[in-house]
């Protein structure tokens, strides 16, 4: 029998019972690998279906138990080495012991569980890309206890800070300015007065935003700005309670999406993975296809990620959005890339709409909400009744809560994809399109 050192082990769990012998038949979406011990159902972290090992239960539970892996005795032939050293600790990726095939082919069983309803004869479509260096932004916490200073994500098993050397699915510029940052903050004054710090790369480079808890003395200030010209990067300061108004206008950051580009704060919402965002754009347009008699809506717009794709194929597109500051970037965008038939609208889309906004002659919407969903405008929705409907989402049971809605209602499902965002996490995005019964 081959044994193997498990790859995962969680942090703090205490065995509670003796080391026993478990075959692992399933795998959860947090990536717990299942198996069962005299018919109950135990959770084992860190095992993949198909495994043999040997494990001490942790936690005990009317319908379940939880373990913790001691030894893989019949190792899945899918388990690869994970491509960090944290991974282990680090609670920012679950899945980084199985491989890229295997994890997508998780998520989209996963998915289908969540859609089960919806999706009978529908292949799930997958769209994915690299599945490190991926992430162009990042929010980092900070701790010094006793003199140590700990740089990193929160823990698996923990809401500790693990101390992090290298991430791997940061962007390379952004693993360089970390690597920067660590030495830089050693024993330096600043770590006192912060609350944590966002990196971010785009189009016009990498950036670093200090949030911090306390006003910063003047000399301290500009020592961090020769730091950050020294390593071309931009440097934002939030000061405690301040708003992000006040950062100037002329550090605005941009992304560029095919020919265009795209203005934002550094603290707007951007898709985190760039080379994903591209592909789902195009995929987006692919399934909409909006032509020159459409009039679309795109809701929960931002800086017009898809609004500005949209408008280069449709007669004219309305963005809403409910950040006001992301209404004067959309607008801004429209401008500066030369479009007249875009709208830009700030509403909160939770709340009801003005009868003029419904009463628009509207041929198809584009739908990508937070992860709360958007059950609170599907009347609207139906109100206007478009032939189609195009639904981004990053939380599959409120996309299936929606769809279900909307399918009782009078569209059903033509297309359903999984964009594989956040490799290595067991993040799942959904586009899917909806078509008005006729
Ligand atoms: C998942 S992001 C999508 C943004 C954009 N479509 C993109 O791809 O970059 C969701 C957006 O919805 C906005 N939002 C959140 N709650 C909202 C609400 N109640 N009404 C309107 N917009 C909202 C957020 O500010 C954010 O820009
Ligand atoms: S988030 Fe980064 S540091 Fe944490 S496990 Fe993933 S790659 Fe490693």
């Amino acid at each position: 029998m081959r044994r193997r050192t498990p790859s995962r082990r969680p942090v703090k769990a205490q065995p509670i019972g003796p080391v026993q012998t478990f075959n692992v038949d399933g795998l959860t979406h947090e990536a717990k690998g299942v198996a069962r011990l005299q018919g109950k159902v135990v959770f084992i972290d860190g095992a993949l279906p198909g495994e043999t090992v040997s494990a001490q239960i942790t936690k005990t539970g009317r319908r379940f138990d939880e373990a913790v892996l001691s030894a893989i005795m019949e190792p899945s032939p899918f388990r690869v080495d994970p491509s960090c050293q944290h991974f282990t600790v680090c609670g920012g990726c679950s899945f980084q012991h199985l491989n890229d095939e295997q994890q997508l082919s998780s998520k989209t069983d996963w998915l289908k569980g969540q859609l089960r309803n919806l999706i009978s004869n529908q292949e799930l479509e997958v769209l994915s890309d690299r599945s490190t260096q991926y992430r162009r932004r990042a929010r980092i916490a900070v701790d010094s206890k006793n003199g140590t200073l700990s740089l990193g994500f929160r823990g698996k098993a923990s809401k500790d800070i693990v101390s992090i050397e290298n991430c791997a699915v940061l962007t390379s510029a952004l693993q360089t300015i970390f690597s920067s940052l660590k030495v830089a903050l050693l024993g330096n004054d600043l770590v006192k007065m912060l609350g944590h710090i966002e990196l971010l790369e785009d189009t016009k480079g990498v950036s670093v935003l200090f949030r911090l808890t306390a006003s910063l003395p003047d000399g301290l200030k500009q020592s961090w700005e020769n730091w950050a010209e020294k390593e071309q990067a931009a440097l934002y300061w939030q000061a405690p309670k301040a708003s992000k108004a006040e950062v100037s206008l002329e550090k605005m950051r941009h992304y560029d999406l095919g020919d265009m580009r795209l203005t934002y704060h550094p603290q707007d919402f951007i898709q985190v993975n760039a080379a994903m965002n591209q592909k789902m754009v195009s995929q987006a347009m692919d399934w909409l296809s909006p032509n020159k008699q459409d009039v679309v809506l795109d809701l929960f717009c931002g800086v017009g990620n898809f609004s500005l794709p949209l408008a280069q194929l449709a007669n004219s597109v309305i963005g809403v959005e409910v950040q006001e500051s992301m209404v004067e970037a959309a607008r801004e965008n429209a401008r500066s890339n030369g479009f007249d038939n875009l709208t830009f609208v700030a509403a909160d889309l939770t709340q009801p709409v003005a009868d003029a906004f419904i009463k628009q002659k509207i041929s198809k919407i584009l739908l990508d909400p937070p992860r709360a969903g958007a059950f609170e405008f599907l009347d609207t929705v139906i109100k206007i009744g478009p032939t189609q409907i195009l639904y981004v989402s990053c939380n599959a049971s409120t996309l299936a809560r929606d769809a279900e809605y909307l399918t009782a209602k009078g569209y059903r499902v033509l297309r359903v994809g999984l964009m594989d965002m956040f490799p290595q996490t067991s993040h799942v995005e959904t586009m899917m399109l909806l078509q008005k019964k006729k």
